[in-house]
């Protein structure tokens, strides 16, 4: 079942002669346990596209929906969250662990104790013992550790969507594969759609099923992973493949 529809989207910044057009007319769906990767070079329109999935950024024209309704960055239907590159900055420095991965729920006004109860439960499933880390604070652990409870806070209050936003480039190659293997493993087996925004190709090609690839804010080309990659259609996307380090 289709969850995430993008419908001839476009996205701009500015006016007049300083006007960008970031997004230009992008369309594709994303089915419920599925994953879509985002590729392109920089400025291609990534991530204005994954925040206006989000819902923090405006859409000038098109429309997106979650669900067939507005998508909305915060828990409950039509939900979305993001992940992003840097871990350790998009957790509140002062907050306890088990603290922050609980505030979606007690946004959502679920009582303090089963927040508590649920946040715990989260951290095991990303790998990381409440016992021993919910007391801590983001200064006490790893980046792979950070973006362990970057993804349990995303996912804690159960998105329709999930979008992650380059959240393995700032991370030490070592850890990358076991931040991949989560997001796949929680995104499928809780039927949520992944959008995975990327440059790094063979990461791309690990986790998701389908690939846009965006070429100046416009849809270069998009299908099935192991057809995009394997024969690429146009010249843009024979250059990203043969441009990808390790592919
Ligand atoms: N807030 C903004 N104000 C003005 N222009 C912006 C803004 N955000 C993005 N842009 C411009 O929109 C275009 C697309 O940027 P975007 O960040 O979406 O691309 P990207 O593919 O994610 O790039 P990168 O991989 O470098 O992050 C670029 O030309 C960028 O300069």
């Amino acid at each position: 079942m289709t969850v995430l529809s993008i419908d001839d989207v476009h996205i701009g910044y500015g006016r007049g002669a300083r006007r960008v057009h970031a997004v230009r007319g992008v369309t594709f769906e994303v089915a419920e346990g599925r994953a879509c990767g985002v590729v392109g070079e920089s400025g291609s329109g990534k991530s204005s596209l994954a925040r206006a999935v989000a819902g923090l950024t405006r859409v000038d024209a098109g429309r997106i929906t979650v669900h067939g309704g507005p998508p909305v960055p915060r828990p409950g239907p039509g939900g979305v969250r993001m992940v992003f590159q840097d871990p350790i900055r998009s957790l509140n420095p002062r907050r306890r662990l088990l603290d922050i991965v609980a505030e979606p729920l007690r946004i959502a006004g679920t009582p303090a104790a089963a927040a508590r109860e649920a946040a715990g439960a989260m951290m095991r499933d990303v790998g990381m013992d409440p016992g021993d880390f919910g007391p801590r604070r983001p200064a006490d652990i790893s980046g792979g550790q950070a973006q362990r409870i970057a993804i349990a806070r995303a996912l804690v209050a159960e998105p329709s969507v999930l979008v992650a936003d380059e959240p393995v480039s700032g991370l030490d190659i070592s850890v990358q594969a076991g931040i991949v293997n989560l997001l796949h493993a929680l995104t499928s087996e809780r039927a949520t759609a992944l959008v995975f925004i990327s440059h790094d190709l063979s990461v791309v090609q690990t986790l998701c099923d389908h690939v846009v690839v965006l070429h100046d804010g416009r849809i270069e080309e998009q299908g099935e992973v192991a057809d995009v990659f394997g024969r690429p259609g146009t010249d843009y996307t024979r250059e990203l493949v043969a441009a990808a380090p390790d592919f």
